[in-house]
């Protein structure tokens, strides 16, 4: 009867956080994904608080949102710049900033963690949000490759945590992966579902199996580009052109592992390595690793594989 009683009340705890709308979204880290990610809500109505370690790294990323809705309101709104500008101070006032994410959880019905990709410093954040959250909120991570069982591992709200990978740059690409783990609720992946068809985008269903479905193809195609370079097989500027124009890819492997990070690259790979040590796929590459090294991660560090004159941020 007890555990009949027990059932029960999980029943009832489960169906209270039934059909969460998703209105308020607190988003843990404001570099490239997070203040992307809080540029779309905030232009679908959200009201989004950005939290991030720092005053002077969350001043970067409003100016970064800023930067890119007058990209996108430059062709909205070609004839009407009055308009473009009213639309642009609309979307910001959606975007409150905060380095307390405690106190920005309490008030949301999503938090969604964009921070760097190591699973213990997710899985500290999330433990302590867990504490604060109301029961409602919706938890979940836009890790690029760290299993969501594992990150939500340290909360008590399993079946209220799900993955929600975005794609860089976060107001262009259209697709969202959705990812249920064995616990996560049939009620959470709708909610996490339908707020994704509400930023406009186009959500994929995923299991929560390493890199999901487009980084577990995606990732170790950039990867073998380098090693085909490492190889003396051809220069970075060819494979590009040759990806570009041979496969119809809008960005060569060099061009685009600097957009992506060449530290987010480094930290999947060693993570799978770390996991499956025999996968050749996922063996170290020695390029990578020594740019890494050096801090030069890319575009957002304005020098990777290439140098940039322009950083993302
Ligand atoms: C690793 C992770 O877990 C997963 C990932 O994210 S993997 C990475 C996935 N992303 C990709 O594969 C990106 C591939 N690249 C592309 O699709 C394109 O190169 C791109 C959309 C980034 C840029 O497009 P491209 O034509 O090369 O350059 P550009 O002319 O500057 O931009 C095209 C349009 O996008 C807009 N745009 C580009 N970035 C933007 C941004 N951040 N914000 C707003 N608008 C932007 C431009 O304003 C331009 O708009 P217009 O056509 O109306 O003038
Ligand atoms: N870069 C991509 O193309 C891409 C695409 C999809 C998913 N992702 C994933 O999104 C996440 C973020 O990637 P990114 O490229 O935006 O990284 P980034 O380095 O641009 O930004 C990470 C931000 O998190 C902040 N941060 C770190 N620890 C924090 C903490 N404890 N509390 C609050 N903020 C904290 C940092 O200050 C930084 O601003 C990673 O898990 C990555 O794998 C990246």
């Amino acid at each position: 009867m007890a555990f009949f009683t027990r059932q029960l009340c999980r029943h009832f705890s489960s169906s209270a956080v039934r059909n969460v709308v998703i209105k308020n979204v607190t988003i843990i880290g404001g570099g490239q994904m997070g203040a992307g990610i809080a540029q779309v809500a905030a232009t679908t109505g959200h009201s989004v608080t950005l939290v991030d370690t720092s005053d002077d790294i969350l001043k970067t990323a409003v100016k970064g949102i800023e930067g890119s809705l007058k990209r996108v309101v430059k062709k909205k709104f070609a004839d009407k710049p009055e308009a473009g500008e009213e639309f642009i101070q609309k979307v910001l006032r959606n975007v409150s900033t905060s380095t307390d994410s405690g106190s920005a959880a309490q008030r949301s019905d999503l938090v969604l963690e964009a921070i760097v990709e190591n699973l213990k410093i997710k899985q500290d954040i999330f433990h302590q949000l867990d504490k604060v959250a109301p029961e409602h909120t919706i938890f979940a991570s836009n890790t690029s490759s760290l299993p969501i069982t594992d990150i939500a591992s340290t909360t008590s709200r399993l079946d209220r945590f799900g993955g929600l990978h975005f794609f860089n740059p976060v107001p262009m690409m259209k697709l969202v992966e959705v990812v249920a783990t064995s616990a996560t609720s049939k009620e959470t992946f709708d909610s996490l579902l339908n707020f994704s068809k509400v930023l406009g985008k186009t959500p994929v269903s995923c299991k929560d199996s390493p890199g999901f479905i487009v980084n577990r193809l995606l990732v170790p195609y950039l990867v073998e580009a380098v090693r085909l370079h490492e190889r003396g097989h051809g220069s970075k500027e060819d494979v590009d052109i040759a990806m570009k124009l041979g496969a119809g890819h809008p960005m060569g492997p060099f061009e685009l592992a600097d957009y992506v990070g060449l530290d987010t690259i480094k930290f999947i790979i060693d993570g799978w390595s770390a996991k499956d040590p025999s996968n050749p796929l996922f063996a170290p590459i020695e390029m990578l690793n020594k740019l890494v090294a050096e801090g030069k991660l890319g575009k957002k560090t304005g020098e990777g594989f290439y140098k940039y004159k322009r950083l993302i941020k």
